[in-house]
């Protein structure tokens, strides 16, 4: 049911230069929930959630995204398409006007904090045009206690307004929308879109320079769980490649869906306070924790609801990228704090929609740093055309859009901790099996969640192994609960000969995205890449 707190602080936006707005603080879930309704801005579905439409922006704005070129910034970001500097000045003009838009609004604001572990905390007042968006802060990032909110200061502000479109010509944005950093002032700035997600990887991307820079704490793009036996794994991946799905078991404890750090304690924690399901095609019967999750309290984006308020899943008609937010406690199982000691078991999750890389193997140290820095997953293009070809798609650590510092600092740092603790890496591929998007299967979730359990369990310590020609990576013969044919891909198409003109292509892929991180990279880890 719903979290009902009834808060009697105020507080006061003058300070930020919101003038006269009719402010809304730290209203519980159920208060903004029915506001949203009340102001025609999202619907009750059958489930209880509430269903919100994001707008034009159903999905992140990579391009969109800003870092501002500062004394701070400078010389420790790596700049470039990634990480796009923008001019102090532009910032504090367009701060201005965006403040200047939120004023004399109604609107939302709520103190909340990133970081489960407490030494790590990092305090956010989150400021929305809109009450949904302000609960989607609510689910997403952790909810102090009420004592906490006395004498609360955050270290970072968001000014979220969806509404508010800026002008490139005198902005200089690229559009209308826009999430901007600036690290020295400690301000997300994020206008002209609705999609949520840019709240929460705004934070993110934060966090990802604050904590390598001054924490030396590796900041990363995964999920976590823990066993009975107190062993943490945690599933690296790019968006869609199965972090929320595969971390959502019910036999281990959840930490965290997304986004963790590893301290020099010796710990991971979760930066957040909830997660962030895709609900594309989700049914109850694979994946139960999800779809039990999605009840008062959680948020439905973009998805379609028949007359009975009841979800259609499948429909892709508003986007692919269909979510649903909750707090974490919307799962069962979940581990709390949200913190767990080093990961036994690290898993690289990739859709690779060629069908190419097998299902799960192996790696060692050198194509463990090598994969990671590659960050390969595939793109599956539009549905509606067919069978469109994939593209391969190389992200570095899994998440090269919300890290604004070279990928190599986080490789190094993971490298060592890899090497200091004795932790087991995987590649795990949860695309397709049979052939390429378009003619083979995207792999049963069965498999995969089989063939993660017997990695975590042991089970794969002591069977054989055989390499693959062209990747070199290690692949087990057999696996509990997995037809042995479906652990080498080659076995799993039909045209052999097809399977390794397909494999050649994609090593090929592989090589040149990997010749601009040659210089920096060790004979070892280059070596983890393809053998021919
Ligand atoms: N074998 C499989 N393993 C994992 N996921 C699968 C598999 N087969 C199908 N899927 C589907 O793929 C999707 C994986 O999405 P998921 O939300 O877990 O991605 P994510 O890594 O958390 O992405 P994001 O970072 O965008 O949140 C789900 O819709 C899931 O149902
Ligand atoms: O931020 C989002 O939109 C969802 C997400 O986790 C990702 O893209 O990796
Ligand atoms: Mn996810």
């Amino acid at each position: 049911m719903f979290a009902n707190t009834q808060i009697t602080k105020t507080i006061s936006l003058e300070e930020y230069g919101i003038k006269d707005a009719r402010l809304h603080y730290q209203l519980s879930p159920k208060e903004l929930h029915r506001i949203t309704i009340e102001k025609g801005q999202g619907v009750e579905a059958s489930s209880g959630a509430l269903a919100v439409n994001t707008g034009k922006f159903t999905g992140r704005s990579p391009k969109d995204r800003f870092i501002v070129e500062d004394e701070v910034t400078k010389d420790e970001v790596w700049w470039g398409d990634i990480n796009i500097p923008f001019e102090p000045e532009k910032f504090d003009q367009l701060y201005k006007k965006v403040t200047e838009y939120l004023s004399g609004k109604e609107i939302y604001a709520r103190d909340a904090y990133a970081c489960a572990e407490d030494k790590y905390r990092l305090n956010i007042r989150v400021v929305n045009e809109y009450p949904w968006s302000n609960m989607f802060a609510y689910n997403m990032f952790l909810r102090p206690k009420e004592e906490e909110l006395k004498n609360f200061k955050e270290d970072w502000l968001i000014l979220n307004a969806p509404g508010f479109e800026a002008d490139p010509e005198v902005d200089g944005t690229r559009a209308e929308n826009f999430a901007i950093l600036n690290f020295s002032k400690k301000i997300a700035l994020i206008g002209g879109t609705g999609y949520t997600g840019e709240i929460k990887k705004g934070i993110f991307s934060a966090l990802n320079f604050i904590l390598p820079v001054d924490k030396n704490t590796l900041p990363m793009h995964c999920s976590a769980n823990v066993g009975d036996d107190g062993e943490t794994a945690i599933f690296f991946g790019l968006s869609g490649t199965g972090k929320t799905t595969l971390s959502a078991d019910p036999q281990r404890k959840l930490i965290g869906d997304d986004e963790h750090g590893w301290t020099p304690e010796h710990t991971i924690f979760n930066f957040e306070g909830g997660c962030y399901a895709k609900v594309i095609n989700l049914t109850k019967e694979h994946e139960p924790d999800i779809y039990n999750a999605i009840k008062p309290g959680a948020i439905l984006e973009n998805v379609i609801l028949d007359e009975n308020g009841e979800v259609d899943f499948e429909d892709t008609s508003i986007t692919q990228n269909t979510r649903v937010s909750y707090p974490i406690h919307h799962i069962n199982h979940i581990k709390e704090p949200s913190v767990g000691k080093n990961p036994k078991n690290i898993f690289f999750l990739t859709a690779d929609a060629f069908g190419v890389l097998p299902p799960i193997s192996k790696l060692t140290p050198g194509q463990a740093a090598y994969h990671f820095i590659s960050g390969y997953t595939a793109k599956v293009a539009g549905t509606e055309a067919g069978i469109d070809e994939p593209v391969p798609s190389f992200s570095a650590c899994f998440g090269a859009p919300f890290m604004p510092l070279h990928p190599t600092r986080y490789a190094e740092m993971l490298s060592n901790k890899m090497k200091e603790e004795h932790v087991h890496v995987w590649l795990v591929n949860t695309g397709w099996t049979g052939g390429p998007y378009g003619i083979g299967n995207r792999m049963k979730l069965k498999y995969t969640r089989a063939m993660i359990n017997a990695a975590l369990e042991g089970k794969l310590e002591d069977v054989d192994y055989t390499k693959h020609d062209i990747f070199g990576l290690n692949m087990p013969v057999i696996c509990d609960g997995v037809p042995a044919e479906v652990l080498n891909p080659r076995y799993t198409w039909e045209d052999k000969d097809a399977y390794d003109k397909k494999a050649n292509e994609l090593a090929k892929s592989f090589k040149s995205n990997f010749k601009k991180y040659e210089e920096n990279a060790n004979p070892e880890i280059i070596s983890g890449g393809p053998v021919s």
